[in-house]
């Protein structure tokens, strides 16, 4: 079980908040204009990877004072713990268990005395007899036509991962055409179903509870409709398909067991991409490059689980994080890729990060009195420029913000790649200089502007820089590059969450949002005005009546 050290009683917390104050007069730039080595000493060269931390308002007396801070929070006991199957959340009493989904090492990884590799092994297996036969076309529908089309009904963690990768890679595609289905505003599944024919279509019904009331809903509406078009309840089984850790309510649905892929507890639903969840991934870019995302994660975990903290991605990403978070009052996070495969990135990391390390609560279940999880966002560069960016640069708020892009695209087009990667330099390079009022001076008299114009204008053309930025430059997106980008933000949620003395793994706050919608549910038939509420939700859903 991880021990509970409240972060702000540390020794280290004492000294970084002085050290803070040391910094007030400190620029970026002129941390680099101090130190010729600088990009050296803060940047990390992993596989592919480059991630450069030194844009930041770190020095060396930073980094090893954030180091203590990690020390003396025992993080290294915490990794070993969670690597070795440990119990560490313990609010649902599970271990937690994503890296063992991609442990290519095959090592033993053990829970309650048990070796869950076999199991992981199987499961691997079977998605992959299965998968090879719907892309190869020897799966066949009830009228003996091959499968073209693959509908994914889950939500949150068992959606928000296969949309994330199967966008992001998308140029490892195959001819079957992926839909994902997750809201339960009937809309979703209506636009989806205009686009598919039954005969043809294959629903993956994805759920690691199998009781999730919109995944449920949107399961059973693809059913009636599949029944409504041609299915009959016989064919059922060569069209639906369950992803799950429930075996009695898949079977109770409808679907053989046979033709369910299950997983485990102690895989988190925002953790489980790597899992059967990842079976929409695997019908998507095939068996073998589903591997390579995994192998790209195992290898993130080798190096997060074994590698200096000194030197360590997810460990430094997590403490600079936590450095403007608590000590700048930072509160958001803005993760910007450069590439428009990672569209929905930022959006897949919402969930990552904010559902495990949004509490309250330290793990002495006592309220923390400091700034836990930040507010993770972002878009693709270049549309964020044109978009958001001017609030990084000019807004009252801090912004720290991580830039990713790759060297290579996947798709040469004129001198796209080269402008697209021109934005992406110049972006945190401005970001960190600014623009002061000499040069903006300056450029207005090279403009023959007046001196009253001048006046009037140039402070409105000030930048402040000193804007932290890290950089994470990769070769190509490959699926091995993503699962090790992934595995370094997942591990860097883990890092933050055990400094910040709060347990990651559950979410509580979600499970409110469930039990309240469904007291609500009957209260919306009938025509008779509710009354059981405050005024507002009361006059919201006797309007609603109204007008329906
Ligand atoms: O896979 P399930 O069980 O349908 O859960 C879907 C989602 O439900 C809730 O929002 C949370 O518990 C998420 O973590 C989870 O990913």
């Amino acid at each position: 079980m991880l021990k509970s050290i409240p972060f702000d009683q540390t020794h280290a917390f004492t000294l970084l908040t002085k050290h803070k104050a040391e910094l007030a007069e400190t620029s970026i730039k002129d941390l680099f204009k101090n130190d010729a080595e600088r990009f050296n000493k803060f940047s990390i060269n992993f596989e592919d990877i480059l991630v450069d931390y030194s844009k930041n308002l770190l020095t060396d007396k930073t980094k090893a004072a954030l180091i203590a801070l990690a020390n003396e929070c025992e993080l290294d006991d915490a990794i070993e713990r969670m690597f070795t199957g440990d119990t560490i959340n313990k609010t649902e009493n599970r271990s937690v268990l994503h890296v063992a989904l991609r442990n290519r090492s095959n090592s033993p990884i053990a829970v309650d005395g048990k070796d869950v590799m076999p199991e992981v092994n199987a499961v691997l297996e079977k998605m992959k007899g299965f998968s090879e036969k719907v892309i190869s076309g020897e799966w066949k529908g009830y009228s003996d036509k091959a499968i073209t089309d693959v509908v994914n009904i889950g939500i949150g963690g068992s959606d928000l991962g296969p949309v994330m990768v199967t966008e992001a890679l998308k140029p490892y595609k195959n001819q079957l055409n992926l839909h994902f289905v997750s809201n339960v505003d009937g809309t979703h599944i209506a636009e989806v179903f205009k686009k598919i024919n039954p005969e043809t279509t294959l629903f993956l019904i994805a759920s690691k509870t199998f009781t999730t009331q919109e995944t449920m809903a949107n399961a059973h509406s693809a059913r009636d409709w599949f029944l409504a078009n041609g299915g009959s309840a016989e064919s059922v089984a060569k069209h639906f398909v369950a992803v799950s850790t429930n075996e009695k309510l898949v079977t109770a649905f409808g679907i053989d067991a046979n033709n369910m892929f299950g997983f485990w507890d102690w895989v988190g639903g925002r953790y489980s991409l790597w899992s059967a969840i990842g079976l929409s991934i695997i019908l998507s870019i095939g068996f073998d490059n589903f591997i390579e995302l995994l192998e790209g994660a195992h290898a993130m975990d080798k190096h997060f689980r074994t590698a200096d903290f000194n030197e360590n991605i997810p460990v430094i990403l997590a403490l600079l994080g936590i450095w403007y978070n608590n000590f700048y009052g930072a509160e958001t996070q803005a993760i910007l890729p450069y590439d428009q495969y990672m569209h929905r990135f930022a959006a897949y990391f919402q969930q990552g990060d904010m559902e495990s390390n949004g509490k309250y609560v330290g793990r002495d279940g006592k309220a923390v009195d400091y700034q836990t999880g930040p507010v993770i966002w972002g878009e693709p560069g270049t549309n964020g420029q044109h978009a958001f960016y001017q609030l990084i640069h000019q807004g009252s708020k801090l912004i720290p913000a991580d830039f990713l892009a790759p060297a290579v695209s996947h798709n040469q087009i004129g001198n796209h790649h080269t402008l697209l990667l021109s934005n992406f330099f110049a972006q945190t390079e401005a970001l960190m200089n600014g623009k002061t009022l000499e040069e903006v001076e300056a450029e207005f008299v090279k403009a023959g502007k007046t001196q009253a114009e001048i006046d009037e204008l140039a402070s409105f053309k000030v930048f402040k820089g000193n804007r932290p930025t890290n950089s994470i430059l990769f070769k190509q997106l490959t699926p091995r590059t993503l699962g090790s980008l992934v595995a370094m933000y997942e591990h860097k949620i883990f890092v933050q969450g055990v400094i910040w003395n709060i347990f990651s793994f559950d979410q509580w706050g979600v499970e409110l949002g469930k039990q309240l919608a469904n007291q609500i549910l009957p209260e919306l038939s009938g025509n008779e005005d509710v009354t059981s509420h405050d005024s507002s939700t009361n006059g919201l859903i006797n309007a609603y009546k109204n007008w329906r």
